[in-house]
């Protein structure tokens, strides 16, 4: 696992679409060859998908043959609730950028049978061959998608009850009342985004940092499930200088020293 410090949010945003730009870009895809990524919600990736529609609109990229997994959804939550999943990326992404609606992937948390709606997904990533390139964020207790700390490592797509910790911290976008946020989610699986080819995880702020350091300098552990990618053989976390607060001075100069060793070495990114 690689972790690249960005000095702010803004930045961690810049590196991240750029490189899903040339991710995309280099793949080619094609309509006999899409590019299949994961996406998250959350606010961290905003400003990404910010940068993303601005790389649409000067045609610099394009997500005519790109398929998307979303990785989460509320149980409960109509589609068109300001707050559903669904929502959100509708707003943040989908309704700006060339992607096809119908190649884009949401869990349904209104499924009549939310258990068969897990598997239907599951097989579906598996139908488009595995997914490419999983981009995600980050809980304050370093759960990924809804992988709440004890979700097993292997875990899929399932149903998944929120903590009071995630509850507290969702009631933002629900009137800042935890009464209104669903107590329920289906989430793809610790193993679900494992299985991708490439996992890139955005942490910003001082509330990750924690997190940050239970993930990147503590052992792999079900506690802090965004943990799992330390092993993993193409993973990489972007963060910003305050989510570095509970790392070693060591550990952030180690990964800031390998960060200039490989731009002075491969300057043009490889
Ligand atoms: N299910 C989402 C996660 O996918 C997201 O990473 C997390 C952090 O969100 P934020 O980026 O707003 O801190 O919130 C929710 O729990």
């Amino acid at each position: 696992m690689f972790l690249f410090i960005e000095e702010n949010a803004e930045q961690v945003a810049t590196y991240a679409a750029n490189y899903i730009k040339k991710r995309i870009n280099d793949y080619n895809p094609g309509p006999d060859n899409y590019f299949i990524i994961g996406l998250p919600t959350g606010g961290t990736p905003i400003q990404t998908y910010q940068k993303l529609i601005e790389f649409v609109k000067a045609g610099e990229l394009s997500f005519k043959y790109v398929k998307s997994f979303n990785m989460d959804e509320y149980v409960g939550l109509e589609e068109d609730h300001p707050q559903s999943y669904h929502t959100f990326m509708r707003e943040n992404l989908f309704q700006h950028i060339d992607i096809d609606l119908a190649n884009t992937n949401l869990l349904n948390g209104n499924a009549p049978d939310l258990t068969a709606e897990c598997r239907r997904y599951e097989e579906r990533i598996l139908a488009e061959g595995g997914i490419d390139l999983f981009l995600g964020g980050m809980g304050n207790d370093g759960h990924v998608a809804f992988n709440e700390p004890c979700s097993s490592l292997a875990s899929r797509t399932r149903i998944k009850t929120l903590t009071s910790d995630t509850i507290v911290a969702n009631a933002r976008y629900f009137d800042n009342d935890v009464s209104k946020v669903p107590k329920m989610s289906l989430t793809v699986g610790v193993g679900t985004v494992f299985d991708a080819r490439e996992v890139l995880l955005l942490v910003t702020g001082e509330s990750k940092a924690l997190a940050l350091h239970n993930c990147v300098e503590k052992g792999s552990s079900h506690m802090w499930t965004a943990s799992v990618f330390q092993h993993h053989t193409n993973s990489t976390i972007v963060c910003d200088e305050a989510a570095t607060m509970e790392l070693k001075v060591k550990t952030v100069k180690y990964f800031k020293d390998t960060r200039n060793i490989i731009n002075e070495n491969f300057p043009s990114g490889q």
